[in-house]
């Protein structure tokens, strides 16, 4: 247990090289008419400390690869800001962003698609130095010679084409191009996923002594834990354009504290067989990032949420069965209607939502359902069979909602080292996180 707490970390022994507070990343919504914006990265505040490797992880979607290309500024922030060595790249434009971003480079994932198969591999490489004028072409040679051999390849490859190489080797030309500047900062967007598993060991291997040989800092974003968990010092947990949780690795790998991390972390196979651990499963499917919940990202599929007072007894079965229809009801108003389907609305001739009554049968036929819910649910159904989801989602909002519908999490301090989750249970009024998926899951 714990209170909120400012970012603050106990171990910030080491230089601070990349500051983010704030930061949103949205696509459209400009404009009267326009559909609300995907809100890609939606207020996130960390730091990357100099010569780290912060992990990054989350399902797909969540955000990453957005998060990694703003903080390159190869994307505009929406809003916060990116404090790089003390500067605020956000403010950037023109030459002194051209400028800056010698500083900061992408390795990308898809060796494959990402360097050009018209180009020598010594031109791939060159051509950031080309673009930024760096010296004399005699010292551009040398340069490129230069970083063929840190990434380990021969010399003769220089003249060479791109799709005379393998996977490994192309993911080899991309390291050497991303290096060619000497930057301080590697974003690596899913590195080694495009990679057989023997050739992804030698990569990464290869990205630690380029790491230790330069002192450069990374952000990984990565699917697989296991490489996540090997090679980063500090991992960063996203939800639905949100950190969720970030800590040293080690220890948020084996006590993670948030639900999303722990659900997360269920699904890495055990490596001995005969360990069993439990699978936690989120209910339902993750929000689109341009209708987010208004509390918790995570209030919909939460394995640990806080039941609303006035049902803090209901049954476990109850409870989800209620949820569950919450969410059938949330997906009725996404939907968007046709002029006609409006026209009929008005009219009192909608019929298109008649099927929600199956759903509550579905849904509630099994369980035994106390007056007042089944009142509130009903009430729900006749405004969707009206054609009118919304206010069947405010209705059911108002009657079923808690603190996690309502109120997002603030950042709470979990363990002395500076790991920090975002959760109401992390205070001492609700009961911790771990006891309550397992009570839950047991019950299931
Ligand atoms: N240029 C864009 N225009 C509109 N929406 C975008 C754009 N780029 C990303 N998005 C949306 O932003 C959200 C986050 O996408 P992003 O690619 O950053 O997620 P991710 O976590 O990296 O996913 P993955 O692991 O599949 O690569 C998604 O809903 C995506 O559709």
């Amino acid at each position: 247990m714990s209170n909120a707490v400012e970012q603050s970390s106990p171990t910030e022994e080491s230089e601070v090289l990349v500051e983010v507070e704030g930061l949103k990343k949205y696509y459209g919504g400009d404009g009267l008419f326009a559909d609300p914006p995907v809100k890609a990265v939606d207020g996130v505040d960390f730091e990357i400390r100099r010569g780290e490797t912060l992990g990054l992880v989350g399902e797909s979607g969540c955000g990453k690869s957005t998060l990694g290309r703003t903080l390159l500024a190869l994307e505009r922030a929406t809003e916060g800001s990116i404090v790089y060595n003390g500067t605020d790249v956000t403010t950037l434009s023109g030459t002194e962003l051209k400028e800056w971003r010698k500083n900061a480079q992408m390795v990308f994932q898809d060796p494959e698609s990402s360097l050009n198969d018209r180009m020598t591999v010594g031109e791939i490489i060159r051509e950031p130095l080309d673009a930024h004028d760096w010296k004399t072409m005699n010292d551009r040679r040398e340069r490129v010679l230069d970083l063929l051999s840190a990434v380990g390849l021969p010399d003769k490859h220089y003249f060479r084409y791109p799709h005379q190489f393998s996977g490994g080797q192309r993911q080899r030309i991309g390291i050497a191009r991303a290096l060619a500047l000497e930057p301080d900062f590697l974003v690596l967007d899913e590195p080694v996923s495009a990679l057989d598993v023997s050739v992804q060991a030698k990569i990464i291997s290869l990205l630690e002594d380029l790491q230790e040989e330069f002192n450069l800092t990374y952000l990984l974003i990565a699917h697989d834990l296991s490489v996540v968990r090997y090679i980063s010092d500090r991992v960063a947990v996203m939800y639905l354009g949100k950190i969720m949780e970030m800590g040293e690795a080690e220890e948020l790998f084996t006590d993670a504290s948030n639900p999303y991390t722990q659900s997360l972390l269920s699904a890495i196979p055990e490596p001995d067989p005969t360990e069993t651990s439990r699978r936690i499963t989120l209910s339902g499917t993750p929000p689109s990032p341009s209708d987010a919940p208004p509390g918790c990202n995570l209030s919909t599929r939460c394995p640990a949420k806080i039941k609303p007072e006035a049902y803090a007894n209901l049954d476990s079965d109850l409870w989800n069965a209620i949820e569950q229809f919450r969410e059938v009801v949330r997906e009725r108003a996404r939907i968007t209607l046709s002029t006609s389907d409006r026209v009929r609305r008005r009219f009192d001739r909608f019929e298109r939502f008649d099927d929600i009554e199956e759903s509550m049968a579905d849904t509630f036929d099994d369980l035994e359902v106390p007056e007042r819910v089944d009142e509130q649910i009903r009430t729900a159904v006749e405004m969707v069979k009206r054609g009118r989801p919304t206010e069947a989602q405010e209705h059911l909002y108002d009657e079923f909602a808690s603190v996690c519908d309502r109120e997002p999490p603030e950042m709470h301090k979990v363990s002395a080292s500076g790991r920090y989750s975002y959760c109401h249970r992390h205070t001492d009024e609700y009961e911790d996180v771990g006891p309550v998926i397992t009570r839950r899951a047991d019950s299931e």
